[in-house]
């Protein structure tokens, strides 16, 4: 083997534009089979076999056996109505989960006509020239041609350890070099060609289904689940009892106790509560993408809300990740960037070492900085060595945050050795003693104080054989330490904003960095992160129980030389401490606490592969504010789902009531199926358009993070509704009462009940929007759907009401101007009823209010 490097023949130009589209059209997409979007077809089998679609078939067949046609037919008429809106529901929902599906489908760095292109993982075409770097999964099986790799293939094998591959030839197979389809890169970087995709990979072969599984249910739908069922049986049981007390206790005839039965059955089915969850929670996602969130599950969106720590890396998330050199240092001098005409010599050694200890075309911010200023400062020197490449590396590790690049010399078993990395870890490497020590503590806390990221540089030469066996460990060399490179990364101007966003909302923020402590404390102070100055540091949290460090954390906002091992272990304490923790993250070491985080976040622009797959959430543009920005989207539909759920409770209570009471009373029908049905018509769109679309309240980011365990569906939250209901419930059967104590036809008693009902609707869902305002208030932030449902309210209204046959049809009667007074009275005490709950509940809740959001 050649100890000088062997220069590349000729830069790797890779497919151009045209092979790959030409390619592309003859083998189709790099896709594996399965996961087809679901067509129409299937939607409206589903459709058919929901139970208010079978009861409307049930109760339209009874009519016909009746001899009712209209009735009959108008029901009939109706499933189409309902099949109708099911569909352009699910075709929404659908649309939203596949634009998001496209989204985070996988992709592929390859070469193309000379560039590096990123494109979607399906465009890869066989001969594709792929870049691989950590963390990557690969998108296609290919031929590794340049780099070493490091890749986890217990995909296919079963086996955990990540196996070495070393380049190979092109043409001849190489088990050492081959690269398979949707394992993953756990170190190294390197070029390869593709050779198979699709179907005709070795996962395709196999048949793996990598298509990912079935989050499991979150507590949310776990808790709606068991409410739909609860429910349910109630319905059953309730239509039961309607019919045997309509058929035996009333004397009525049977077919008419079942209609009754039904049309109760219907009123009480909870069908909204899973139709609200899974199209607020898509129609949720689809909206965050607006602010450049990418949600890949999407029940984070909902535990987003409940957000109440925050956990975030400083590099990229609170900076800008535009590094550069700012300032240097040698144990004899220092020197800034700023001012400077020219760099003194006796810094070039620093430089140059800093320079061969870094890849020449690094992917890395931090190091693409460092070549940058040197090829600036030490243009036209004797320091700068492009092309030469090293013949052995000792990459940056756990136990050493160093890295070395060792270099042949003209001399056969003479090695030049670069190294660059966290100071402490470098001064290591060089055995300082003790006075050298201090005084490179004291010039790296003076750099780090103001916000500089600072690296260590070291020299050193090697005699020995080369090639053979290289010494195991970095220790096994005698350095001599050069100066510190400080780096500068500004803070993104949105962060404090943001932060202070936070604050005021209840959620704190802590920095988990693997930088510097006082780095970390100099940025943290930059952007208002913490008072506190107080650092906790990974060498201090491996030596604390954890009770002791739950403790610590309580005070503590500021973590720092933390390897992802120490991130795990804080989020973990965090979540048994009882938070409801956010954490950011980038690297493929980052991925297991991305998973054990609520909501795990990874930073789309320099976040792996492997990180993106462990998060709930990938950002498209790596801010901080963004963040923020969803925690807010999350609170939003939280709160929303809960006005629906609310308003499905009281619009249904006076449905259930007007259906149940008159058996119980032994009245004559009021409410027919053909009522029920229109007005589960307006309910349907009311909950799943209306609220989805309501504007965020003012006070949302200012208030405290909700209790994790709030469930919409727990009896503190429904009884506002369930009272409000029963009020309504109770005036309209009053209403009816009266009116037939005052010799008005059943017909028109309930021609003025349930106009009012209709009414209602509209009411009932201007009651549930903010309790600190009037029911009949315009809020300052208007709902675009308001207007077009009270619109369809009304005009539904006045059809039934003027349109003869439809009246006679829907079993009303013409009430004239008194019947208008007798309806806007009973709506006049409606009204009356919510405004004296809101204020009930208002006061007892501010009463209840807990006193401020204070630090756990
Ligand atoms: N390419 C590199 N060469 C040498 N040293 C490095 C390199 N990258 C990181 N280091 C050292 O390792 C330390 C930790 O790096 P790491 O990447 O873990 O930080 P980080 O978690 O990215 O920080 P942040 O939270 O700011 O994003 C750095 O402070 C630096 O001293
Ligand atoms: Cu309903």
């Amino acid at each position: 083997m050649p100890i000088h490097d062997p220069a590349p023949a000729t830069e790797p130009q890779g497919l151009s534009s045209q092979q790959a589209a030409e390619l592309l059209a003859r083998d189709g997409p790099n896709q594996l089979p399965g996961s087809a979007p679901k067509s129409t077809l299937a939607i409206v089998r589903e459709v058919l076999t929901e139970p208010m679609f079978l009861m409307l078939l049930a109760a339209g067949g009874i009519y016909l056996a009746l001899g009712d046609k209209g009735e009959a037919l108008f029901l009939l008429g109706f499933v189409f109505v309902v099949i109708g809106i099911t569909l352009v529901q699910e075709r929404r929902t659908q649309r939203a989960l596949e634009s998001l599906r496209a989204l985070s489908a996988p992709r592929a760095l390859v070469l193309r006509d000379g560039q590096e292109r990123r494109i979607a993982g399906t465009e890869v075409v066989c001969g594709d020239l792929l870049v691989l770097h950590e963390g990557d999964r690969i998108a296609a099986d290919a031929r590794l041609l340049q780099g070493e790799l490091e890749v986890d293939e217990s995909l296919l094998t079963g086996e955990s350890v990540p196996v070495a591959k070393l380049a190979g030839d092109a043409a001849k197979p190489d088990a050492g070099a081959d690269l398979f389809a949707s394992t993953v890169i756990t170190r190294g970087r390197g070029l390869a060609r593709v050779l198979a995709t699709a179907g005709r990979t070795a996962v395709g072969r196999i048949g793996a289904d990598l298509a990912r599984a079935e989050a499991p249910p979150s507590p949310l739908q776990q808790r709606s689940r068991r409410l739909v069922r609860g429910l349910g049986a109630l319905a059953l049981a309730l239509a039961l009892a309607q019919v045997l007390l309509g058929w035996w206790w009333n004397g009525r005839p049977l077919l008419d106790s079942l209609l009754a039965g039904i049309a109760l059955a219907m009123a009480l089915l909870p069908e909204e509560i899973p139709v609200i969850l899974t199209v607020f929670l898509a129609l949720g996602a689809w909206r965050l993408t607006r602010l450049q969130v990418l949600t890949r599950c999407v029940t984070a969106v909902e535990t987003l809300g409940a957000i109440t720590v925050l956990a975030v890396d400083k590099t990229g998330t609170l900076t800008m990740n535009r590094m550069a050199v700012a300032e240097l240092a040698t144990p004899t001098g220092h020197w800034s960037a700023q001012d400077a005409q020219e760099l003194p010599e006796d810094f070039h050694r620093l430089v140059e070492f800093g320079m061969l200890a870094t890849p020449g075309d690094p992917f890395d911010p931090m190091e693409q900085a460092i070549q940058r200023f040197g090829h600036d400062w030490l243009r036209g020197t004797e320091h700068v060595h492009d092309g030469r490449e090293p013949v052995f590396e000792y990459a940056l590790s756990g136990e050493i945050l160093a890295m070395t690049r060792v270099y042949a010399s003209g001399a056969p078993d003479l090695h030049l050795l670069a190294t660059k990395g966290a100071p402490e870890a470098v001064a290591d490497l060089c055995h300082l003693d003790a006075p050298r020590l201090a005084a490179v503590r004291a010039q790296v806390d003076a750099l780090a104080e103001r916000g500089l990221r600072v690296l260590g540089v070291a020299c050193g030469r090697w005699t020995g054989q080369p090639a053979q066996a290289w010494p195991p460990s970095q220790h096994d060399f005698d350095f001599e330490f050069l100066g510190l490179l400080a780096l500068a990364d500004p803070p993104r101007p949105e962060v404090p904003g943001a932060i202070a966003e936070c604050r005021a909302a209840g959620v704190r923020v802590v920095m988990m960095t693997g930088d510097h402590p006082a780095t970390a404390r100099a940025i943290a102070r930059q952007v208002g992160l913490s008072e506190r100055p107080e650092v906790i540091t990974g060498d201090e949290i491996g030596q604390l129980d954890d009770a002791t460090l739950r403790e610590r954390l309580r005070h503590v906002d500021l973590c720092a030389r933390l390897k992802p091992e120490h991130k795990l272990r804080l989020v973990q304490l965090l979540h048994a401490g009882g938070e409801v923790v956010a954490m950011t993250g980038d690297g493929v070491n980052d991925a297991p606490a991305l998973k054990a985080a609520h909501v795990g976040i990874a930073m789309g622009e320099r976040g792996t592969d492997v990180a993106r797959e462990a998060a709930a959430l990938v950002l498209l543009q790596d801010s901080f504010a963004h963040i923020v920005a969803a925690v807010a989207q999350g609170r939003r539909i939280d709160d929303n789902l809960r006005k629906a759920t609310r308003f499905v409770f009281a619009v249904h209570l006076p449905i259930v009531a007007l259906a149940l009471a008159p058996t119980l009373l032994h009245w004559p029908a009021l409410l027919l199926p053909v009522h029920i049905v229109l007005m589960e018509l307006l309910i349907d769109p009311a909950c799943s358009i209306v609220f989805e679309a309501e504007p965020a309240a003012d006070d949302l980011m200012q208030r405290p993070p909700r209790p994790v365990d709030d469930s919409p569906f727990a009896l503190r939250a429904l009884l506002p509704p369930l009272l409000q209901g029963a009020g309504i419930a109770a005036l309209l059967l009053a209403a009816q009462a009266w009116l037939q104590a005052q010799g008005w036809s059943q017909a028109q008693g309930r021609t003025v009940v349930f106009g009012a009902l209709l009414i209602c609707v509209p009411l009932l869902i201007l009651a549930q929007r903010n309790p600190a305002r009037a029911v009949l208030h315009r809020g300052a932030a208007p709902n675009p759907w308001l207007r077009p449902m009270v619109a369809a309210v009304g005009l539904l209204l006045l059809a039934v009401l003027a349109i003869p046959g439809l009246r006679q049809l829907m079993g009303l009667a013409e009430v004239g101007w008194a019947g208008l007074a007798a309806g806007a009275a009973v709506l006049a005490l409606c009204l009356l009823w919510l405004e004296l709950l809101r204020l009930a509940f208002r006061s007892s809740a501010s009463a209840r209010r807990r006193p401020g959001y204070s630090a756990p």
